[in-house]
């Protein structure tokens, strides 16, 4: 089965904001997915009803077949936008930490792809540049060895260098048994690293298609669509 994540009918609602609005779609397995859509637009939302960390007004999200629960949490690999890393930490000591959380996490290759991007264990989380942090989370998110990996605006707050570091990490992480969905309203940079693409705009999904299909379909890039569909 090469679905490995099927969200059906999905409605989540904030009090009186709805910020998912019956959104049907799937993912699978060998892929790289970006969903996209400018502040608001529920990507968030999406990622943390999928890890859990909110539940859905209704719907539902299926994860190899079954759904939602804390069996299914732990194929889930999640970044947050946010900085989440404890400024006092050196970066061996969240490794470290990253270890005894988490019985997937690969600490070999979590050691080399920091040593490759630059990152080094001696570093105090205080003390690294915006760009170091962005690598640095994205690096941790993707040592563990799970289905799916999300990353939440992966490119955020990070200068052109540290991205194209990150997007290479991330193409380099490819696997065909594994999925990486990215949130990002920076389209004309990620573009090149997607396969898929899901559009969504007011908490509906406006748009799911190859990237690939969709540019020869149109006669566009994937930031031209994301210009029309927003326009
Ligand atoms: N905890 C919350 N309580 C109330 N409303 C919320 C909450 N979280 C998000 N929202 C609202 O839901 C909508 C979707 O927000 P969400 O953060 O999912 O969008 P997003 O596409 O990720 O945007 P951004 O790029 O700004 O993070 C927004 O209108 C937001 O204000």
């Amino acid at each position: 089965m090469n679905q490995i994540l099927e969200i059906n009918n999905l409605t989540k609602r904030y009090y009186n904001k709805t910020a998912l609005d019956d959104v049907s779609v799937s993912f699978q397995k060998g892929k790289i997915y970006g969903l996209m859509g400018p502040n608001g637009s529920g990507k968030t939302t999406l990622m943390k009803v999928i890890i859990g960390l909110h539940k859905q007004t209704s719907g539902s999200v299926l994860i190899n077949g079954v759904p939602l629960s804390y069996k299914t949490k732990a194929s889930v690999s999640y970044m947050p936008t946010e900085n989440y890393l404890y400024d006092s930490f050196k970066v061996k000591d969240i490794v470290k930490f990253y270890q005894d959380m988490y019985t997937d996490f690969r600490t070999d290759y979590a050691t080399k792809i920091l040593s490759d991007i630059g990152v080094d264990l001696e570093f105090r989380v205080s003390k690294l540049s915006s760009g170091l942090v962005g690598k640095l989370k994205v690096a941790l998110a993707l040592s563990r060895d799970v289905d799916i990996y999300m990353l939440d605006e992966p490119l955020n707050g990070v200068d052109v260098l540290a991205r194209d570091v990150i997007l290479e990490l991330i193409v380099n992480s490819y696997n065909e048994n594994k999925v990486i969905i990215l949130s990002s309203h920076l389209v004309s940079e990620v573009e090149k690293t997607l396969d898929h693409v899901v559009f969504l705009k007011n908490g509906k999904l406006e748009l799911s298609g190859d990237a690939e299909d969709l540019r020869l379909q149109r006669g566009l890039s994937i930031e031209n669509i994301y210009k029309e569909v927003y326009k």
